[in-house]
C-alpha cells in the first residue's frame, strides 16, 4: 500500500527556496501558493502533498503529525523548543542572522556597562531571554509578532532582537546592529513517529534534500 506524505511549508522565501530541493527528489508542486488560495497543494506525485502554513506554525504541524515533515528556520525552531521533531538536515536556505539593534543615537555599550534595565521588543523572546541572561544584561522583553524595527522609533522599546540579512530594513529605520546573536538558516524537520513508520518512503527524499543542500 502506498503511503501518503504531507510536507509543511510557509509561503515566500521558504517555499521558493525549498522548490529546487524538492525537484532534486523528483517532486514538483503543481500550483503556486502566491496565486492559489488553496492551503493543500498537489504535486506531480499523487502520494505527496504540500500544506501551506505560517512559518512559525510549521513545527507544530510536524510535531503533532498533521504533516510528516516540514521546513522551518532555526529562529522558529528555537522558539518552538523542538519537541517531537527530528532535525536531520541544515538545508542552508533562508540564511540570515539574529541580532540586537538600537536607534543610531543610543549608546548600548554604556547602558549595558551601567547595568541599565533595557526594554527589548522581539518576536524571539526565548532566544532573546537566553542571550541576555548569558551576558548578564537586565531586560524587560516585549513580545511582538512583526515589524520589530518600529518599536524603538516610537518609544515602545530601547532595543530590538530581529533577523537581519542585507541590513537595509535597519538602515531605512536608522537602527544599528550592536550584537550578533547567531547565524540562522532553515532546517528540515521530521515527525519522529513518521520517521519510523514511513522510513522507506521518506528516505530517498531526505537523501535528495541532503545532497542538494550540500552544494549550496
Ligand atoms: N530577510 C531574511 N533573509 C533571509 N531569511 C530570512 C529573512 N527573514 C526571515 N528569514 C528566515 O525565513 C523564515 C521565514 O520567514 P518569513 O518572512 O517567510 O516568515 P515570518 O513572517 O517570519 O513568519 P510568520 O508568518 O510565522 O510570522 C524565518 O523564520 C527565517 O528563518
Ligand atoms: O536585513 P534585511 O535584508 O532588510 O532583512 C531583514 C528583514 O527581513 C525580515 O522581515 P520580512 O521577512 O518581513 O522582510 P522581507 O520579506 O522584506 O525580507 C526581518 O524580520 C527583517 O525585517
Amino acid at each position: 500500500m502506498s503511503q501518503q506524505l504531507t510536507l509543511a511549508l510557509s509561503k515566500g522565501r521558504i517555499f521558493e527556496e525549498t522548490m529546487p530541493l524538492l525537484q532534486a527528489a523528483g517532486i514538483t508542486v503543481t500550483e503556486d501558493p502566491e496565486t492559489s488560495r488553496k492551503l493543500i497543494l498537489p504535486t506531480n506525485d499523487p502520494d505527496v502533498r504540500v500544506i501551506i502554513v505560517r512559518a512559525s506554525d510549521v513545527p507544530t504541524y510536524v510535531q503533532y503529525g498533521a504533516a510528516d515533515f516540514g521546513v522551518a528556520g532555526k529562529d522558529v525552531l528555537l522558539e518552538h523548543g523542538g519537541e517531537g521533531l527530528y532535525q536531520p538536515i541544515d538545508l542552508n536556505i533562508a540564511k540570515c542572522r539574529m541580532s540586537v539593534a538600537v536607534p543610531t543615537g543610543f549608546d548600548y555599550a554604556s547602558a549595558v556597562r551601567q547595568g541599565a534595565r533595557l526594554r527589548v521588543a522581539t518576536k524571539y523572546v526565548e532566544t532573546a531571554r537566553q542571550h541576555f541572561a548569558s551576558k548578564g544584561v537586565h531586560v524587560d522583553l516585549i513580545k511582538l509578532y512583526g515589524s520589530m524595527e518600529l518599536a524603538p522609533l516610537v518609544g515602545l522599546s530601547d532595543a530590538i532582537v530581529d533577523l537581519v540579512s542585507t541590513g537595509s530594513t535597519l538602515r531605512a529605520n536608522h537602527l544599528l546592529e550592536v550584537e550578533h546573536i547567531m547565524e540562522i538558516s532553515s532546517r528540515l524537520v521530521v515527525n519522529q513517529a513518521a520517521l519510523k513508520i514511513k522510513r522507506e518512503r521518506l528516505r530517498p527524499i531526505l537523501e535528495a534534500f541532503e545532497n542538494a543542500s550540500k552544494g549550496r
